[in-house]
């Protein structure tokens, strides 16, 4: 008997908020182009450090990358994408409350868009669940 050994894909744990105003309009911003999906929108977020928990990962990122501080936020969506050469698992929060005004602290581009307007940008293949819960949400 042969016993096959695979080697699973490695699994990136990502927090991710979708920041939401009084408005209901939407924060996205650019991914540098040397990135993983490099030149597509996203809502910001990163990788979990190690022994780090969602909501902290949450926090910490949305300080480096925006400058805001998270006040409330609330589960959206859990998503699951393999990409072949990595799988992502996004964890993704509504931020509905926050202290700062974001802008774009690691030089990126950054947008309030309305939910009608989502559909003008082009996210990484992983976001098309995330955006239909917006959508469903928000419609
Ligand atoms: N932040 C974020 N990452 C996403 C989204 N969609 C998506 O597929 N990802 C993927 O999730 C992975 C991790 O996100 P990231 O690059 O923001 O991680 P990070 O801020 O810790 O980056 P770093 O490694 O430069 O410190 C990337 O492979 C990225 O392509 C999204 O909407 N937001
Ligand atoms: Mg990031």
């Amino acid at each position: 008997m042969t016993v096959k050994i695979i080697n699973p894909l490695p699994k990136v744990h990502v927090a991710v908020g979708v920041i939401i105003d009084r408005d209901n309009r939407i924060l996205i911003s650019k991914r540098h182009n040397h990135l993983h999906m490099g030149g597509r929108w996203e809502f910001p977020g990163g990788k979990l450090d190690d022994e780090e928990d969602v909501q902290g990962a949450l926090a910490r990122e949305l300080l480096e990358e925006l400058s805001i501080e998270v006040r409330a936020s609330a589960p959206l969506i859990v998503v699951e994408h393999d990409y072949g050469e990595k799988v992502v698992l996004l964890d993704v929060w509504w931020v509905h409350d926050f202290a700062g005004e974001p802008h774009g602290a690691e030089g990126q581009e950054v947008r309030w868009v309305s939910v009608e307007e989502l559909g003008d940008y082009q996210f990484p293949d992983a976001n098309t669940p995330i955006v239909e819960a917006v959508r469903k949400a928000l419609s």
